[in-house]
């Protein structure tokens, strides 16, 4: 028996939080059926940036890879979630300790992003010396339930920058307040979107069994 799908996604909805300053999320029903005979049809307003998303490198460095050329098997498979409540900040200090269990990757519990319609004053970020640690242990993938890996006011993205020079992307904004620590199943694909610098994903989790 393999356990139920968790879905470790913030629903998009007009309300969620954009990023400060950035484009707001707006769906609504453009054409009604009342009016086409046939059908309603949708039309959304997004940053890539907003609810459950990954970063394609392109994001924070002009010469990274878009999203449509991202591998799409890192967003498949076995992912262990890690406790970090109560942390201002996670480093290689912090992680050095924990066994990773050979998880490709890892999915950061900090539960410091407790409203997703509301953009959070502060929340856990990674501080610089994290990618080094990752690659030594095979990570290539990095999840965490907060807006970013750096703090809202970063200009140099240390965090982003030390994942990615280690060969580690990036997943942000899940929603990780039902998901106990330990190993899962994940999908979290990206939109394939031509030159893309991310893309919202639908974040599921369910136990890994075996
Ligand atoms: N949307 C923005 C607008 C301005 C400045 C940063 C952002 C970000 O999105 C940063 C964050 N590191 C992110 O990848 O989601
Ligand atoms: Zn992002
Ligand atoms: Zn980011």
């Amino acid at each position: 028996m393999t356990g139920k799908w968790i879905d470790i996604s913030q629903p998009l909805h007009n309300g969620i939080a954009e990023w400060p300053g950035d484009t707001p999320f707006h769906y609504e029903v453009k054409f009604l059926k009342a009016d086409t005979g046939s059908v309603n049809i949708g039309q959304m307003t997004t940053s890539m940036h907003t609810g459950t998303h990954i970063d394609a490198p392109f994001h924070y460095d002009n010469d990274g890879l878009k999203v449509d050329e991202l591998p799409i098997d890192i967003y498949i498979g076995k992912a262990r979630v890690i406790d970090v409540t109560g942390l201002e900040s996670v480093g290689h200090s912090d992680l050095e300790q924990i066994d990773f269990g050979g998880a490709e990757r890892i999915l950061l519990k900090t539960l410091s992003r407790p409203d997703a319609d509301v953009f959070p004053e502060t929340y856990t970020f990674l501080r610089r010396d994290i990618g080094p640690l990752l690659k030594e242990r095979g990570v290539r993938l990095l999840g965490i339930d907060t807006p970013s890996v750096d703090p809202e006011l970063s200009k140099t993205l240390d965090a982003h920058h030390s994942l990615h020079d280690n060969g580690v992307l990036i997943l942000e904004n899940i929603v990780l307040a039902s998901v106990e620590p330990g190993d899962y199943e994940l999908i979290a694909l990206p939109l394939p979107i031509k030159g893309g610098d991310g893309s919202p994903v639908r974040a599921v989790v369910r136990k890994w069994e075996g």
